[in-house]
């Protein structure tokens, strides 16, 4: 698809000035139950924002149960559709469902040419979910000839990857691995195999290649009767995201998971009598039960001065965990985390919920350390999760998308896959060696660097950092190394007050000094 400019989002147009709201226009089939289809694209651009202008290719007679019948428009028509919305509406991004016939798909061709669009996401629907069919099967060569030349990202589910590779089997992630390489040679330029369908999986799981990299996304699979529609939706969403600008890759991660939780919220909803209902894509306007600290945003500057408790600490030291943290906050920490490895749940709990008043009280973030069941029933604003806890991909199906949720990494390789698993933040380290940790692996300044300059996203440094060793850590030089966690330099001391200031004007001195700044 050739690329156009994304325009300004203000653009003058005489003497006033017009906001411009981002645009996909979905080409597709009417629902007449109104689960997938055009009004499954309607519904999934305004839950994300988004203007959706429509261009109808059949009308369906269809409902839980199934397809009964289907009205295909004639394509002269579809085409004056198109020219009505591509030549007037400043459209972003096109995205594609059901086309059902070969003269609907050369008119699309055509209009695109002539009205070229940022992006154009294809959607290749062939048979429904309830196995009535929706295209014949002629579209395919022409697909393949015509239409997937000028694609952006052609989203097929296990079925439709079969049906373009002339039937091939695709039982297995690695089956999906490989289909989505030879469809990628068809000429879209990013391929989406997706996986809601394998059988025998515990996770829903698509496979994204970009003609470079192949990518696995996961997310927790839902048990519900309610996924008609999930593959129109997931379309609909990566078109709206691509229309306010985010990258192929990161549209198509954000997508799943709307989908992901679109499903889980909607898991117990019913609508109709038949073995497939339709989901509820205004989840996400609907759910925002927010804590008062936190809008929805993770904010990186948190990560600066970053404390985490420790049991074992407030013991030696006589302190209650509560005086721990007011201490820490008082003197400038920017985060707590609160760590308790062999405190009982239902103390841990309280501490917690007294710790939370303090924190926000001072605007001052809360996590806990692993378990999010603590995190969960105190309100806290995320968890810090390690390498052999609870997935992050199923932390934060349990936590929704607005709380902050942080992974210990070690290697590049696992800071990219918290990144793709939907983490706010990643701490690395030891970086120095320390006793909190029982045989832990020291990843030193070097280690440190080296995450960073792989990670997407911002990482605060751990592991036997103190105010003698802070301003050589923040002074490595990486914009997202974001700040220092600490432990002993500030728990394991008489005054955590005292502790706390120092080292906040140490790392405001190096910080202000650091070349990354
Ligand atoms: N039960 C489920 N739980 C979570 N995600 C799911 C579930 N079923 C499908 N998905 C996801 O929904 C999207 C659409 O996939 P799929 O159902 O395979 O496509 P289609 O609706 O075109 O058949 C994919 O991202 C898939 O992983
Ligand atoms: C008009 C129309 N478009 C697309 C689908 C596919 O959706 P699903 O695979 O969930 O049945 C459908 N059933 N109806
Ligand atoms: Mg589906």
């Amino acid at each position: 698809m050739a690329m156009k400019k994304p325009e300004e989002t203000v653009v003058a147009s005489s003497d006033r000035y017009e906001m411009r709201i981002p645009h996909v226009l979905s080409v597709a089939g009417s629902d007449s139950g109104a689960g997938a289809g055009i009004q499954a694209d309607l519904k999934t651009c305004a839950a994300r924002g988004v203007y959706c202008s429509t261009v109808i290719t059949a009308v369906t007679a269809q409902n839980t149960v199934g397809v009964q019948d289907v009205n295909i428009m004639p394509e002269g028509f579809v085409s004056e559709q198109l020219k009505s919305v591509l030549s007037d509406m400043q459209v972003d991004v096109v995205k594609t469902g059901m086309l059902p016939s070969t003269g609907i798909i050369q008119v699309i061709c055509q209009r695109l040419k002539e009205f070229p669009v940022q992006a154009l996401v294809v959607d290749p629907v062939m048979v429904s979910t309830s196995g009535d069919v929706l295209a014949c099967p002629t579209i395919i060569s022409v697909l393949q000839d015509e239409l997937l030349p000028m694609v952006d990202l052609v989203t097929p589910n296990l079925k439709e990857a079969s049906a373009l590779l002339g039937g091939m089997p695709l039982n297995t992630i690695s089956d999906m691995r490989h289909a989505a390489t030879l469809i990628h040679q068809m000429g879209s330029k990013n391929v989406l195999v997706k996986g809601g369908d394998l059988p025998d999986s515990l996770d829903a799981v698509d496979i994204f290649f970009d003609g470079k990299d192949l990518h696995e996304l996961r997310s927790s699979r839902i048990t519900t009767r309610n996924t008609h529609g999930t593959g129109c939706s997931l379309a609909s969403c990566i078109a709206a995201e691509l229309a306010k600008g985010s990258s192929m890759f990161s549209a198509v991660k954000i997508s799943k998971q709307f989908i992901e939780r679109a499903l889980n919220y909607s898991k117990d909803i019913s609508i109709g009598n038949g073995p497939q209902g339709p989901f509820d894509h205004l989840c996400r306007l609907k759910s925002r039960e927010q804590s008062s600290y936190r809008q929805g945003s993770f904010n990186q500057s948190d990560l600066f001065l970053y404390a985490v408790t420790d049991s074992g600490m407030n013991k030696r030291w006589d302190r209650s965990i509560t005086d721990a943290v007011k201490a820490a906050v008082e003197g400038g920490a920017t985060i707590i985390q609160i760590r308790e490895k062999d405190a009982k749940t239902r103390d841990f709990l309280e501490a917690a919920k007294s710790c939370i008043e303090i924190c926000h009280t001072h605007g001052v973030p809360l996590l806990i350390n692993d378990r999010i069941d603590v995190a969960l029933a105190c309100g806290a604003d995320g968890v810090h999760i390690g390498q052999s806890d609870i997935p992050v991909h199923a932390a934060r199906s349990l936590l929704g998308p607005d709380k902050i949720i942080g992974v210990s990494c070690k290697t590049p390789e696992q800071a990219e896959q918290a990144w793709l698993d939907g983490a706010d933040y990643i701490g690395c380290g030891g970086v120095y060696p320390t006793n909190t940790k029982a045989n832990n692996l020291t990843v030193g300044l070097d280690g440190l660097k080296k995450v960073c300059l792989a990670s997407k996203l911002p990482v605060v440094a751990i592991g036997g950092i103190n105010h003698s060793n802070a301003a050589a850590v923040m002074e490595i030089g990486v914009p997202n190394l974001k700040g220092v966690a600490v432990v002993s330099a500030l728990f394991d001391r008489q005054c955590v007050l005292e502790e706390t200031l120092k080292l906040h004007a140490t790392l405001v001195e190096a910080t202000a000094l650091s070349p990354a700044k």
